[in-house]
């Protein structure tokens, strides 16, 4: 299987606070990998450094075999890294398809063009209209986002980011304030999701990680406790003494 993420030794400090401590893991063609660990473990400060919000203090991140530790995060998206947008902060009025054909303009460069242009792109526009089915969204596609219920708005951020054809999609909490009535669809979104994509997923809900996850690496005060398959992991002694419990 293609390696398409690799992150060696990384290392993070907040002036004192050492809140990653050398961490490695990588992401194959496939993967569903997990990060899971207790509040304040640095899941999202270790996110947020592949992604580039942040920038490690020591390590290295290789997407697809290319350094991409110093690079933007716009420059990490084009080299097939997205993570899910929070779509209150893009436009929220927007209908539900104008939004996704907004992430396609913006992935083939066109953005900044006349907007009314979009009915030049039938492609485009065809393109849109197929991730809105791939996510059930198809009857919300004239519907402004911030309508949608929740559930639905996290399912339109999944969308926005397959738009822009990542290789490895980072998905921060997906099910988040998600109402367990909708959180079936959702699961079965995330099932649906490209096979040969890799995903790295964030996420409090255990139900969801051990249905989910291929593989789990569990964060402890900044560092790998332990990394292996489900199973594994619901067996790790260590794990159930930091975080599982033993229900
Ligand atoms: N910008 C920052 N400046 C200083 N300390 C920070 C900063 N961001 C996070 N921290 C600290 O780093 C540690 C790790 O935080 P982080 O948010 O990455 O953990 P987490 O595992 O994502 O937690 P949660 O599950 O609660 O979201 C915490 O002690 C947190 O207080």
């Amino acid at each position: 299987m293609t390696v398409l993420l690799e992150v060696e030794s990384l290392d993070k400090r907040f002036g004192g606070l050492h809140v990653t401590r050398g961490v490695s893991f990588s992401i194959h063609e496939g993967d569903r990998l997990a990060l899971i660990g207790p509040n304040g473990a640095g899941k999202t400060t270790l996110v947020n450094q592949v992604s580039g919000v942040l920038a490690p203090d020591g390590g290295q991140i290789r997407l697809r075999g290319e350094d991409v530790t110093t690079r933007s995060q716009a420059q990490r998206v084009r080299a097939g890294l997205a993570r899910t947008f929070q779509i209150t902060t893009l436009a929220p009025h927007f209908p539900v398809q104008r939004q996704v054909e907004l992430a396609l303009f913006e992935r083939e460069g066109l953005t900044g063009r006349a907007w009314r242009s979009i009915d030049a792109y039938p492609a485009l526009q065809d393109e849109a209209g197929a991730l809105l089915a791939r996510f059930g969204l198809r009857e919300q596609a004239a519907t402004p986002t911030e309508r949608l219920a929740y559930g639905e708005q996290r399912l339109v951020e999944m969308a926005l980011a397959l738009a822009l054809r990542p290789r490895v999609l980072l998905l921060d909490e997906p099910m988040a304030g998600v109402p367990k009535g909708d959180g079936t669809r959702l699961l079965a979104a995330l099932d649906a999701l490209p096979r040969e994509l890799g995903v790295l997923i964030i996420e409090h809900d255990m139900d969801l990680v051990f249905r989910f996850a291929t593989r789990i690496l569990v964060l402890a005060e900044g560092a790998v406790l332990a990394e292996g398959t489900p199973e594994d992991i619901r067996r790790d002694p260590k794990v159930r003494a930091a975080y599982l419990g033993n229900s």
